[in-house]
């Protein structure tokens, strides 16, 4: 029986010659969890995910990954490991079937190709050749390859970049079904809405640290921030307040009014607001 944790990192720390990428960086990602990493541009989010994956060395920290350290990864624990990687152009002239059959040989207990084809959408182009696919279809491949082995923990590095909205929906879907069947996933992101849509828990990563883990709904301390309540007033101006009670404040509108109160809403800040509003404080 191993820990409750899939991820444990402890102090993590790398550096690129003189430029610290990590910088004492703790996380604990629990097993089964869909777990969201979120940070601006070079902030180390592709750092960690390598360090974690077994594909890039670390200069200091405890890392545990599926109990293993992946600075000495084995064949065994990579077999339990997926990685999604952003393109594997060296296989440009096998089709999609041929590419996902190869894959599924290196595993012990792999998943049904076809299978797997028909579950990222891609059955329509099971026998055409890589090369030939668009964008958003070598994606779809690229999450074919890393869930082909059945991985109980899936690493995903900003994986619907390129996607269109209808694609981007039909892979949420993916990575629910596979969540709801056990398989714990990492996933870098730079869409707010698809960190609130899949995760239980957000990382913020700014300049090499963990600024703040919490559930969407709660990161900086969303839920108690103040609402912005705004109507139309007679005059037909639109007219807003900020309220810790917007509640009583609806309801004196509505008895101001006598009844419904024109052009209303409440709104809190969003995801991206307080996202927003957190690197820029650690920037
Ligand atoms: N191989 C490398 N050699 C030197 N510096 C590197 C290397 N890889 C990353 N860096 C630097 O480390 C910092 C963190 O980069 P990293 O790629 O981890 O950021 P990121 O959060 O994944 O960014 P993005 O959102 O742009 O993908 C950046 O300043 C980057 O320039």
């Amino acid at each position: 029986m191993g820990s409750e944790l899939a991820v444990s990192v402890k102090g993590l720390r790398k550096a690129y010659g003189r430029m610290v990428a990590i910088e004492s960086l703790d996380l604990d990602v629990r097993r089964g969890e869909v777990f969201a990493l979120l940070g601006p541009n070079g902030a180390g989010k592709t750092t960690t995910v390598e360090i974690l994956e077994g594909y890039r060395s670390r200069d200091g920290g405890e890392v545990r990954v599926l109990d293993h350290d992946p600075a000495r990864p084995t064949a065994y624990w990579r077999s339990r490991v997926g990685v999604v990687l952003q393109g594997t152009g060296e296989f440009d002239e096998l089709t999609v079937g041929e590419l996902v059959h190869h894959f599924a040989a290196f595993y012990p207990k792999p998943d049904n190709p076809d299978e797997v084809i028909e579950r990222v959408g891609l059955r329509e182009k099971a026998t055409v050749r890589t090369h030939a696919l668009s964008g958003g279809q070598k994606r779809r491949l690229d999450v074919a390859l890393g869930i082909v082995g059945r991985p109980e923990l899936l690493f995903l590095d900003e994986p619907t970049t390129g996607f269109d909205p209808e694609a981007r929906r039909e892979f949420w879907q993916l990575i629910r079904d596979l969540a709801a069947a056990g398989t714990t996933i990492v996933l870098t992101t730079h869409y707010l809405d698809e960190a609130e849509a899949l995760a239980q828990r957000v990382g913020v990563i700014a300049k090499g640290r963990l600024v703040e883990v919490a559930e969407p709904s709660r990161l900086g301390n969303r839920e108690s921030a103040p609402a912005t309540v705004s109507w139309r007033t007679p005059d037909g101006e639109v007219e807003s307040a900020e309220s810790a009670t917007p509640t009583a404040l609806v309801a004196e509108l509505a008895a101001r009014f006598g009844g419904e109160v024109p052009g209303l809403t409440v709104t809190r800040p969003t995801l991206e607001d307080v996202y927003l509003r957190m690197i820029g404080g650690a920037a």
